[in-house]
């Protein structure tokens, strides 16, 4: 339930919670009040978080989110993702399925600082979401189960905070399960989540085996109850409290501390301390000449020493260092909090965003710059305030009531209102400065993406735009009466806003409004949003593949090309529209390519490449006027016009295929000429509708279009043991093509083979992959998992096509 403003932030302030950190007594406890104030102006940049939390699906983002906001003093309980009442799951589809769709911000204080803290979705259909946040993120929280290991998706995370240099620290969740192991787990990352820092373990889990207490990266299960700090040498436990988990005991670990049947627990330590000194000193030099200092011990290496060493590995990306805990059992998560303070970055420490002006010069952005620059990273529809633009400010201070430049669409806006958001609360602000995240109200034409400066700006830049992936998943929907038809078309805008990876189109045969998204599960959602929160009364059709259409190469000329003039002339509402226009066509990959050779529809145009430059000689006159045409003059358009409208009349045919409808793909078009019939029959328009006309006749005299489909590149996770079995099913009724069948399995370091897990990869159509998650958990008794990613389209050989033909006709 959204809490009021005034109240909500009553609680924020009354709230305190305990900490021990820093406590060198033994089983001491300190109390800590929280500054629940998040007055922008009151932080200084360096004490400053922006960090996201992300996984795989089911981790445990929510679980582990929902502690910290309850220890923060952000909340005064703690909400469950199993009983559909978390903080960040706030949406209505999220409390009901239990799982995180969009990512929800929410800023708190912890010693001392300002964290802004990112929930992002683990579904795969929702990969858009967790790309633009690590846009706009210093730092992130990796959240991994202890039993599963490295997941699918978890490498597909790791991939996208490559992209963005994200530093980031991981949290070994779900300890208390059985069969949850650390060392497994951090072997697995080792070999798995490469092309950043090396897995540091910084704890060691504590586990209460009949009466012992053992310790040790192999221990974990449902005698869990805490953690070793190798870097302190403190046990940390939550059992004063394990309803909550907000007081936490340390006591320091000697020698001769916690025996139990002749075994003691600092013993087991020291070889988790001893490796941890051994890794830094690889990575720092720092931590080399600390140690010699210190006799070569690598316990009297002093802990503040190990967290600077941890510091600056992890900033400059060498290391990410690794905690344990059980979110679920509240066991774990104030050390993460300590940590996101002690080891991920500032604004300040992060590399400068690079901007690019209008003459295509570079230019860095920095935190000390008196100009704004924001990048707006996502929009949300406000049932109160309506649509919500969420900026990160990367220089300046963005004022409320301001007049903004959005220079990638050159449009000004104002910002009504600064706010800052908790979940799906608010609270009005003056400003946001330089550094930090907040919500603008006001903004009318805003997308994701765009560059918003200040209008009194003197400097004129633009930071790279968010890449959205091409949809692979289409579905039509239909206003229920007449009456509701503007209230659907309002809502798809809103919608397209909110959501960039969802596009709408129209199909002008059919009078059927089509919405193309990244998965199933993606445009069932969507169907919600559309029903629940825009409130529109509509009839959605099946969810089914979107594919593409190319070129057949039946009637194409020797060399490859077909040429084509056509001659457009009709008249509508009594005007006349006339003008010829003359272009080539060829495919860019040969047509008779098979799903070796796929097609790369990704870019603004497509997979298309449009030429439309033209010289002033390649327009001429139909008629025997002396005067000829010239662009510009005598009432003709000016040729820029003339290209434009070539050029969207072009985009507009490359749409709908002939075939099916669905969009053409693989064409390169090159505008050869014009013939104009005077500025009276020749207008932009009549050329448009030539250009768009022309390009499906040169389709038909080619011989039609064919269908390509999309084509996924799959990685499935499974145990060994069940690797026969999957590739089988792949490469066989999947129609699949096996890439690898992850020869450097995971074999676990605690030697327990039950978890060794391999990743078979492949590219498979993704016709054969609607509904796999199901049919591979019935493979691998529920032990399997996969994430896929568009590879391209590739061209459907006889049958198939058929096939497909008949299941979307009907006959
Ligand atoms: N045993 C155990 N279960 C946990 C723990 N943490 C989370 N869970 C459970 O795991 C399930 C998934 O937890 P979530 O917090 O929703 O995971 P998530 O990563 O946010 O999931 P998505 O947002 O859907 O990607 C829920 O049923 C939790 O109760 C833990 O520490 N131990």
């Amino acid at each position: 339930m959204a809490l009021k403003p005034s109240f909500s932030i009553f609680l924020r302030l009354s709230k305190c919670t305990y900490n021990a950190r820093h406590s060198n007594s033994l089983a001491s406890i300190r109390l800590y009040a929280t500054h629940a104030k998040h007055d922008n102006t009151h932080v200084s940049v360096d004490k400053i978080r922006n960090i996201g939390i992300v996984a795989h699906i089911d981790a445990g983002k929510t679980t582990t989110t929902e502690r910290m906001l309850y220890y923060v003093g952000y909340t005064n309980r703690i909400g469950e993702v199993d009983e559909g009442n978390t903080v960040t799951d706030f949406l209505k589809p999220e409390r009901e399925r239990g799982i995180t769709i969009t990512s929800a911000c929410i800023p708190f204080s912890w010693r001392s600082h300002r964290i802004n803290l990112i929930d992002t979705p683990g579904h795969v259909d929702f990969t858009i979401e967790v790309e633009r946040s690590m846009r706009v993120l210093d730092g992130a929280v990796c959240v991994l189960d202890a039993v599963a290991g490295v997941e699918a998706q978890t490498e597909t995370v790791w991939r996208q905070a490559n992209r963005y240099a994200v530093p980031r620290i991981a949290f070994v969740n779900k300890m208390d399960r059985d069969g949850a192991g650390l060392g497994r787990t951090v072997a697995a990352m080792a070999k798995r989540l490469t092309g950043w820092g090396q897995p540091l373990i910084c704890q060691w889990p504590v586990v209460k085996d009949g009466t012992a207490h053992i310790s040790g990266p192999g221990s974990g299960g449902p005698g869990f109850e805490g953690v070793v700090d190798l870097v302190t040498m403190e046990i940390l436990d939550w059992k004063h409290e394990p309803k909550t988990g907000s007081v936490v005991t340390r006591k320091q670990l000697s020698d001769s501390s916690h025996e139990v049947d002749g075994k003691r627990l600092y013993e087991e330590v020291v070889a988790g301390r001893t490796s941890l000194v051994e890794k830094l000193s690889e990575l720092d030099d720092g931590i080399v000449d600390t140690f010699l200092e210190h006799e070569g011990d690598h316990m009297k290496v002093p802990a503040k020493d190990i967290h600077a060493a941890l510091r600056r590995v992890t900033l400059s990306g060498k290391g990410v260092p690794v905690f344990c805990g059980a979110s679920f059992k509240n066991i774990g998560v104030q050390p993460v909090l300590d940590a996101v303070v002690d080891y991920l970055p500032s604004p300040k420490e992060r590399s400068p965003p690079e901007g690019v002006t209008g003459d295509g010069t570079k230019v860095q952005v920095s935190l000390g710059d008196s100009e704004l620059c924001a990048l707006a990273f996502k929009i949300t529809q406000d049932p109160r305030r309506g649509p919500l633009v969420f900026v990160r400010v990367y220089s300046g201070v963005l004022e409320r009531g301001e007049t903004l430049l959005n220079s990638s669409q050159n449009k000004k806006e104002r910002a009504a209102k600064v706010l800052q958001m908790y979940a799906d609360d608010y609270e009005e602000i003056p400003n946001v400065t330089a550094g930090n995240i907040a919500a603008i109200a006001g903004l009318k034409d805003t997308r994701t993406g765009d560059t918003l400066l200040s209008s009194r700006s003197k400097r004129r830049l633009c930071l790279d735009t968010i890449t959205i992936p091409p949809p692979v998943f289409v579905r039509s929907c239909e206003p229920a009466t007449s009456a509701d038809e503007r209230a659907l078309e309002q809502a798809l805008k809103a919608l397209v806003r909110e959501d960039p990876s969802v596009h709408v189109s129209f199909d002008e045969e059919t009078g059927q409004t089509l919405l193309s998204g990244m998965g199933e599960l993606h445009l069932e959602i969507t169907a919600d949003r559309l029903k629940e929160v825009h409130r529109v009364n509509c009839h959605m059709g099946k969810v089914q593949i979107s594919y593409r259409e190319t070129i057949s190469s039946e009637g194409l000329s020797p060399d490859g090309t077909i040429e084509e003039t056509f001659l457009h002339d009709r008249e509508s509402f009594g005007k006349r529209a006339k003008a010829e226009v003359s272009f080539s066509l060829e495919p860019i990959v040969d047509p008779q390519a098979t799903d070796e050779e796929l097609i790369d529809t990704r870019g603004p145009t497509g997979g298309n490449e449009i030429n439309c430059k033209l010289k002033s000689k390649q327009i001429q006159s139909a008629l025997d006027d002396a005067q000829g045409p010239v662009p510009g003059q005598r009432g003709y358009a000016p040729l820029l016009e003339m290209e434009a409208a070539l050029r969207a009349g072009i985009e507009g045919a490359l749409g709908r295929g002939p075939l099916l409808g669905f969009p053409l793909t693989n064409l390169r078009i090159t505008c050869t000429g014009i013939r104009v019939f005077g500025p009276e029959l020749s207008t932009p328009s009549a050329i448009r509708a030539a250009a768009h006309r022309g390009l499906h006749a040169a389709i038909r005299a080619a011989g039609g279009s064919r269908l390509l489909e999309p084509i996924m590149e799959v990685s499935v996770r499974v145990p060994e043991r069940y690797v026969g079995v999957v590739a089988k099913d792949i490469s066989g009724i999947r129609r699949g093509q096996i890439l690898s069948l992850g020869a450097d399995n995971d074999v676990a370091d605690d030697g327990n083979s039950d978890y060794a897990y391999r990743n078979v990869e492949a590219l498979v159509p993704l016709a054969q992959l609607v509904g796999y998650a199901s049919s591979l958990r019935g493979l691998t008794a529920g032990t399997g998992d996969f994430t896929m990613v568009l590879q391209g389209y590739g061209v459907m050989q006889g049958d198939r096509e058929k096939e497909v033909l008949k299941e979307i006709r009907g006959y």
